[in-house]
C-alpha cells in the first residue's frame, strides 16, 4: 500500500471539506481521483501532504504515518499542484535543476536528472527560457519537469492539464503513463472524467469530501443500470412516436429537440435493433446514428443525480 487514507475529516470553520473520506492506492497504480469544483480533491491532497492541518483520521503513505516533518517520506514524493509553481528570474534549466538539488548533492547526478526531466517533458528547445516567455501548456510542463526531476515514488498531480491547450494536455497523458511505466505510483486529481478514464487505472469518484464510489472504469460503470446511448437525427418525429419510443422495453429515458432523438436505454442486449426495427416498421427516415457506452458522468449523474460539471 502506498497511501492509505481512512475516515479523514477536514473543516473550514463550519464547512465540511472532507467528509470521512477513505482512500487506499496501491503500488504501480494511477489512481483517478475524479470530482466536480469543490469536492476536496485539493483538500485531500493537501492533508495527504502535511499541508493542511485535518480534524480527524488517519493518514500513511509508504505504511508509515504521515507528519510535517516526515523529510523520508517527502523525499520521495513528486508534487504537482494547481498553480504553477517556479522561479519567474530562473530559466527553465535553472528552475528544474534547482528543485532537483534540494533533494541530491551530487552535482553530476543533478545535471543528468535535469537533462533527463527536460527531455521527458519535450522542453529541451526552451533550456534558456524565462518562465514569463512560456505558453500555459509550456509552463504546466515545466511544472512537471520540476515535480519529477528526483525521480519520486509517488507523483501527486492537481489538476495538471486544466487551460492546457491539447498537444501539451496529450503529452502531458503520454508522460504520465510513462512515468508509472518507469515505476511511479501516480495520484492524478481531474474534473474531466475523458482524462481519468483514458490513464488512470482505479478511480475513486468524490463528492462533497466522501468517495461514493471506487474501482476500474469497469466497475463503476458496471454499478449504474443506464446501457448505451442512441443518438439519432430524425426530421419530423411526432409525439405520439415519441411516446411509442418511451414504452419499448429496456428503455430508460428519450429526448426529442433540434431535430435529435437521444436514447438512454437500460443494461442488456439489442437495444440498437429493437430501435432500428421501430423505425423500419414505421417507415420512420434517419440519418446518422451514433451509440455511446455509459461514461464516468452517467455513474456521477446515477449516484448524485446532478452532473460532474454541473
Ligand atoms: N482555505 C479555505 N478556506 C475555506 N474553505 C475552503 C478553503 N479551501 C477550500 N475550501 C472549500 O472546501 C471545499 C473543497 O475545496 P477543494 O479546493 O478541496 O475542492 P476541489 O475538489 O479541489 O475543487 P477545485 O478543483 O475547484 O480546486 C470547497 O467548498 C471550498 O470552497
Amino acid at each position: 500500500m502506498i497511501v492509505n487514507i481512512n475516515g479523514l475529516v477536514k473543516r473550514y470553520d463550519k464547512l465540511v471539506a472532507l467528509d470521512y473520506l477513505n482512500l487506499q492506492v496501491e503500488e504501480g497504480e494511477i489512481y483517478g481521483l475524479l470530482g466536480p469544483n469543490g469536492s476536496g480533491k485539493t483538500t485531500a491532497i493537501n492533508c495527504m501532504l502535511s499541508l493542511l492541518k485535518y480534524d480527524k483520521g488517519t493518514i500513511e503513505i509508504f505504511g508509515k504515518p504521515m507528519r510535517p516533518d516526515a523529510y523520508d517520506i517527502k523525499r520521495d514524493i513528486g508534487i504537482i499542484m494547481q498553480n504553477v509553481a517556479v522561479f519567474d528570474e530562473l530559466t527553465v534549466y535553472e528552475n528544474v535543476s534547482y528543485f532537483c538539488s534540494l533533494y541530491i548533492k551530487d552535482k553530476e547526478q543533478v545535471r543528468r536528472l535535469t537533462e533527463e526531466a527536460i527531455a521527458f517533458v519535450s522542453l529541451e528547445d526552451y533550456k534558456k527560457f524565462y518562465p514569463k516567455k512560456l505558453s500555459g501548456g509550456l509552463l504546466r510542463r515545466l511544472n512537471i519537469a520540476c515535480g519529477i526531476v528526483h525521480k519520486p515514488k509517488l507523483v501527486i498531480l492537481d489538476e495538471p492539464t486544466v487551460a492546457v491547450d491539447p498537444q501539451s494536455r496529450n503529452r502531458i497523458l503520454e508522460g504520465i503513463k510513462k512515468l508509472n511505466q518507469e515505476g511511479a505510483t501516480i495520484i492524478y486529481t481531474s474534473h474531466y472524467m475523458e482524462e481519468v478514464e483514458q490513464i488512470c487505472s482505479k478511480i475513486a469518484i468524490i463528492d462533497k469530501g466522501r468517495v461514493i464510489a471506487k474501482g476500474t472504469k469497469e466497475k463503476l460503470k458496471a454499478m449504474i443500470s443506464i446501457g448505451e446511448k442512441i443518438s439519432m437525427e430524425i426530421f419530423d418525429l411526432k409525439e405520439r412516436q415519441v411516446e411509442e419510443i418511451r414504452k419499448l422495453p429496456n428503455i430508460y429515458t428519450v429526448n426529442y429537440n433540434d431535430n435529435l432523438l437521444e436514447i438512454k436505454s437500460k443494461k442488456g442486449k439489442n437495444n440498437l435493433v429493437t430501435i432500428l426495427d421501430f423505425m423500419a416498421q414505421r417507415n420512420i427516415k434517419f440519418d446518422k446514428v451514433i451509440t455511446e457506452m455509459p461514461t464516468l458522468n452517467d455513474v456521477f449523474l446515477e449516484i448524485t443525480g446532478k452532473e460532474l460539471r454541473d
